[in-house]
């Protein structure tokens, strides 16, 4: 493929300094200031766009654009960067980061974003190169840009040449090799390939109504009526996905507690804990406090939802929706879950729910940050944490009682094998599963689940095209 020299001073220049100070006036530029802050200053990408969002004036299309770039250009970031260095005669490494991040996104549009027509992606970046570099760089910019349009229907999978499976689904998936590495020991070539893939894409926004006060059919009436694009969930008989959803947060029927957002995958937990009326229920880790929710509103009105965090400001989040939605059984609690068996009396609560801190790796759609911060230490990191949680939970449930544990990841050390480790230490423990009728068969019907199932379910992205998530129910049977 020929390479187009590179020109100019690729040294940043003083005008770069400016990058992020004043609110941006483009989708492009707050894209830009987003993706400098998320690998120059480490920040995450889901609040520095949300910052510069509520600070720069930009019109609902705009905000939508520059949100796909950013988590786009993050998302694919290795196989863009793949294309890229063909096209980069002395080497990305030697761009200036900013260049480096404008680059990305410009070819981010040019390889993903079939609605944008090639020119304007080269204008406006070449306007931006103008603005926060010299003359030297915006002409760089434009070089290597035009040279990738001109050769683009050779930028194509099929030419994408790999050594080998793993670095084949690394550069065409953008997932980092130690990453693909372990998930193909664990899932097998295929598999990882579907894993990466659904991961890629951009995850729907999930409603799970308050059966409390409405009915599915009432909220699906209603935003159908309001050009909503949504169909049942398959996973849960409270759930609603709207593909079109972007900004039902702020919907009146959000506020008002007849929905809540939530990820399919994740109503499956309080619907597996299934909890009788009038128990004591403690949620270890607790906030923003989806499932404690859905918990309070399965007790309908009885019993009590212990939600604990460790983090205090996480209190108010919790209590915010438990006063959204008209739910007097919750009560958000502060406290460091390892040492959570000096508050509540040993074997007293009917129900403990440990959703773990986590690797993450099952919601990488909407965190894409996840695949480049996290290393394979951080797995065995957290799994030590995870095992020293399960033991102090452990503490606390009733004999005939419910110990559930679950995970937005994928990782077989933070599930299956953590789960394994603890029932070999905690005999008095068995996996339970004897979950409901409904949810057996429809992970049946998937082939999600077969005759050997044992009351441990891992369900991966394409499954369900859900986030990743793993729950195991246990009883105490001593
Ligand atoms: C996976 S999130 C929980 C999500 C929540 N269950 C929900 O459905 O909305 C994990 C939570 O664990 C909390 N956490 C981490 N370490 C903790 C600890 N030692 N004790 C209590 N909470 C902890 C974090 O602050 C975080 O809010």
């Amino acid at each position: 493929m020929k390479q187009p020299k590179s020109t100019g001073n690729q040294q940043g220049s003083r005008s770069a300094n400016r990058l992020g100070k004043a609110p941006a006036t483009s989708a492009r530029e707050l894209a830009l200031q987003v993706l400098q802050e998320v690998a120059e200053h480490g920040a995450y990408s889901q609040i520095s766009l949300n910052q510069r969002l509520q600070q720069a004036q930009l019109s609902g299309v705009d905000a939508g654009l520059a949100t796909e770039i950013v988590y786009g250009t993050i998302q694919r970031k290795r196989t863009i960067d793949y294309w890229l260095i063909r096209y980069v005669a002395k080497g990305i490494d030697k761009l200036s980061p900013w260049v480096l991040q404008l680059l990305r996104m410009s070819v981010y549009q040019l390889l993903y974003l079939e609605r944008v027509p090639d020119h304007a992606i080269v204008n406006e970046a070449v306007n931006l190169a103008k603005k926060y570099g010299h003359s030297g760089i915006s002409g760089m910019v434009n070089g290597i840009l035009r040279a990738m349009i001109r050769q683009k229907a050779d930028i194509i999978p099929e030419n994408i040449e790999a050594k080998n499976a793993i670095e084949r689904i690394s550069f065409m998936h953008s997932y980092p090799k130690w990453l693909v590495k372990r998930l193909v020991a664990t899932y097998g070539e295929q598999v990882t390939e579907a894993i990466c893939e659904a991961s890629n894409l951009p995850a729907p926004a999930n409603l799970r109504i308050n059966p409390l006060v409405t009915s599915r059919e009432a909220v699906m009436e209603t935003l159908e009526e309001e050009g909503y694009n949504v169909r049942l969930s398959l996973l849960s008989s409270l759930g609603i996905v709207a593909l079109n959803g972007g900004h039902l947060a702020s919907h009146r029927d959000h506020i008002a507690g007849r929905f809540s957002l939530q990820d399919e995958s994740s109503m499956l937990v309080a619907e597996v804990a299934n909890p009788k009326p009038n128990s004591q229920v403690l949620d270890l880790c607790a906030a923003p406090g989806g499932k404690s929710m859905h918990l309070a509103q399965l007790l309908q009105g009885t019993g009590k939802v212990w939600a604990n965090d460790i983090h205090p400001h996480k209190q108010t989040l919790i209590e915010e929706q438990a006063v959204r939605l008209s739910l007097s059984n919750v009560e958000a609690i502060v406290g460091d879950a390892l040492q959570i068996s000096e508050r509540f009396a040993p074997d007293s609560m009917d129900v403990v729910l440990l959703d773990a801190p986590c690797s993450g790796f099952g919601v990488i759609r909407r965190k894409p940050d996840i695949k480049w911060t996290k290393s394979a230490a951080d797995i065995v990191e957290i799994a030590n944490l995870q095992r020293q949680l399960l033991q102090e939970a452990a503490k606390l449930v009733k004999r005939g009682g419910v110990l559930l544990y679950s995970t937005c990841t994928i990782e077989q050390l933070e599930n299956e094998q953590q789960i394994t480790a603890f029932l070999a230490e905690h005999p008095q423990y068995k996996l339970d599963s004897n979950w409901s009728e409904s949810i057996l068969k429809v992970l049946a019907d998937n082939n999600v689940i077969d005759d050997s199932f044992n009351g441990m379910l891992q369900l991966l992205p394409h499954h369900f095209y859900t986030d990743g998530f793993f729950i195991a129910r246990m009883v105490r049977t001593d």
